[in-house]
């Protein structure tokens, strides 16, 4: 028992791979994708990859890891610019005839929709979108990208091109064990109801809105 159960600890609390479950086809107005989803057994998170073409290492992929966003990405919010990113993305991979979109369902950057709600209501009476989260006794964001390595490695994928805007995104994909190799700015989605998030974003949490370098070389 005293010799056993330590190894049997350290076996449960290492990280599993996420399960692959299956794919199929995702036509879109701009191509037909192939969704290919993912059970992470540690989390029960679903997540998904929607990729364009061949993908191995041969050249570096044209890449985007989306947070889960239901409120901007399915109900047209324009609190935040996440729908109108994807789609950019989306339309990008299309024109390039290769790339991945790993679709992450870390809502609310890893708080949830509930407390995402909560924020929003918080915001609603003043309080930015940091603000918000530390009020609720968050930090500023929760998010987790140590799934993505597994997820890419199932597509033979290693060195990317990012589409962020983000530079502590390309940090803590980089500390997760991807090559970033190049950041792409993705600037959509911009609105009067938008303003105050994006600026409080460049402020406060270092996104970058004009081209510029950041965390890796921008195209
Ligand atoms: N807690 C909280 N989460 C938010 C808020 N607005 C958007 N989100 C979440 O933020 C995540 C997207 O992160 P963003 O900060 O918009 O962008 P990013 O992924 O860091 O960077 P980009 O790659 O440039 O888009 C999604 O999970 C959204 O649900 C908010 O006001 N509060
Ligand atoms: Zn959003």
């Amino acid at each position: 028992m005293s010799q056993t159960a330590p190894i049997a600890n350290a076996l449960e609390s290492a990280a599993r791979l996420p399960e692959f479950i299956g794919a199929c086809e995702l036509p879109t107005p701009w191509a037909t994708f192939r969704l290919h989803g993912f059970v992470d057994p540690d989390s029960g998170k679903e997540h998904l990859a929607i990729t364009l073409g061949e993908l191995d290492d041969s050249a570096p992929v044209l890449a985007r890891v989306h947070s889960e966003c239901l409120t901007g990405d399915a109900l047209f919010s324009q609190r935040c610019d996440c729908g109108a990113q994807l789609e950019e993305a989306l339309r990008r991979i299309a024109t390039e005839g290769r790339g991945i979109v790993l679709y992450l369902r870390q809502e609310g950057r890893g708080v949830g929709l509930a407390n995402k709600i909560r924020a929003y209501q918080l915001q609603d009476a003043g309080a930015d979108t940091v603000e918000a989260n530390e009020q609720l006794g968050f930090p500023a964001d929760m998010r987790d990208y140590a799934v993505c390595a597994p997820l890419l490695k199932h597509f033979g994928v290693q060195r990317l091109r990012l589409m962020t805007n983000n530079p502590a995104k390309v940090s803590a994909l980089q500390a997760a064990g991807m090559q970033v190799i190049e950041r792409q700015p993705i600037l959509a989605g911009h609105n009067t109801a938008n303003q105050r998030y994006l600026e409080t974003k460049a402020a406060r949490l270092g996104h970058l809105f004009a081209a510029g370098t950041g965390g890796a070389p921008t195209s």
